[in-house]
């Protein structure tokens, strides 16, 4: 008998900008074939990554990798969710929030020598109306903003960031109230994110104190705010202080219900679903095995803020003195600012 581990990758060839062509080559250079038994299969629609990850569990598989985003992530991490297989990621979506967090890198070739390593670390997952999520689920705005662009193709980052700031000036909040095991309490919301992971993707930390391995969910509620917040709310977004911002109020939480006037759209890890007038939303402790580094990204010093947004919108960082990048910033949100009022 083999005493290899047996390991799969699910590829998902439409996640992010690029192609995953040269993937598989890159696996049989990397992989430790002494270590590892792989095979490689390809989704061919949505939901085909939970089918294949489903039966790998079933076949007692010990590793299945995403290749592909947080979207691929959750079809793939719900299926293995409570069994022994753990769940590896290369990450290639538009996001990456989830492989951001566990420190994983995003070139592939490295992703790779984390899987050789084969570090296996337990990590919490959550629930929102019946659907898991690994990064973040919400509602509000971020779940506006899921289903109006989730079949709006691919797009370049600063023009979706764009428009997303644009949208979010005539985006009117709603009242919600959140419900814990010691009572309620009601919120004008512009949106309210639970999180399990610290960040959307792209290093947007939307709950920069979350930790994937503490059985709680971090809450950030963003109550209404004016255009003249925005240049600070999205500093802080990057920067990882957003928990700072005097329009942000935070609790950290197992289980909570959010009780909303109407019934609506929802996100779970930036997927659109609909749901009732109550969701209920709750952290799992220790529900999935994941191969990653010991240390996950709260763990680490913060990059600064520039570095971040230049990562976003897909430039390479910016190497000069910190006042030069205080004035870069500056430019950046007085820019889309102007091109904001423009379109307004
Ligand atoms: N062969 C396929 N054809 C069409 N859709 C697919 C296929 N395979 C997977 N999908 C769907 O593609 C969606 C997007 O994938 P994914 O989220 O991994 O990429 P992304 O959106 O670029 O990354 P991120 O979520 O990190 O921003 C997933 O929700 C998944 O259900």
């Amino acid at each position: 008998m083999s005493l290899k581990k047996k390991i799969i990758f699910i590829v998902n060839p439409i996640s992010g900008t690029h192609s995953k062509e040269t993937i598989p080559q890159l696996i049989e250079e990397k992989i430790d074939h002494s270590k590892y038994d792989y095979s490689i299969q390809r989704t061919q629609y949505a939901g085909h990554a939970s089918q294949i990850a489903a039966e790998a569990a079933r076949d007692g598989v010990d590793i299945v990798v995403a290749v592909g985003g947080d979207g691929t992530i959750n079809e793939i991490g719900r299926a293995l969710i409570h069994t022994r297989t753990a769940m590896g990621i290369i990450p290639c979506g538009s996001g990456n929030g989830l492989a951001r967090h566990l420190n994983i890198p995003m070139i592939a070739r490295k992703a790779l020598d984390v899987i050789n390593a084969g570090t296996v670390r337990t990590i919490d997952y959550g629930i929102i109306d019946g659907h898991p999520f690994f990064c973040t689920c919400g509602v509000g705005f971020d779940a506006f903003v899921s289903l109006k662009f989730s079949d709006s193709g691919k797009r370049g980052l600063l023009t979706y960031l764009e428009n997303t700031l644009h949208e979010s000036l005539t985006y009117q909040p709603e009242t919600y109230e959140i419900e814990n095991a010691s009572g309620t309490a009601r919120y004008k919301a512009f949106l309210i994110a639970c999180a399990n992971a610290s960040q959307y993707g792209n290093n947007a930390y939307i709950a920069p104190q979350a930790s994937l391995t503490d059985g709680m969910m971090d809450i950030t509620v963003l109550e209404p705010f004016t255009v003249l917040d925005v240049p600070a709310l999205s500093f802080q977004l990057f920067n990882r202080t957003l928990d700072q911002n005097s329009r942000i109020k935070t609790m950290r939480e197992k289980k909570i219900t959010i009780h909303r006037s109407q019934e609506g759209v929802f996100h779970f890890d930036g997927d659109p679903a609909q749901g009732g007038k109550n969701l209920e939303v709750e952290i799992i402790h220790q529900g999935l095995h994941v191969v990653a580094p010991l240390k996950g990204h709260n763990d680490t010093i913060p990059l600064n803020v520039l570095h971040h947004i230049t990562e976003f919108i897909g430039m390479r960082p910016i190497t000069s003195t910190i006042a030069s990048k205080h004035r870069q910033l500056l430019k950046l949100n007085q820019h889309i600012l102007r091109r904001l009022a423009k379109r307004g």
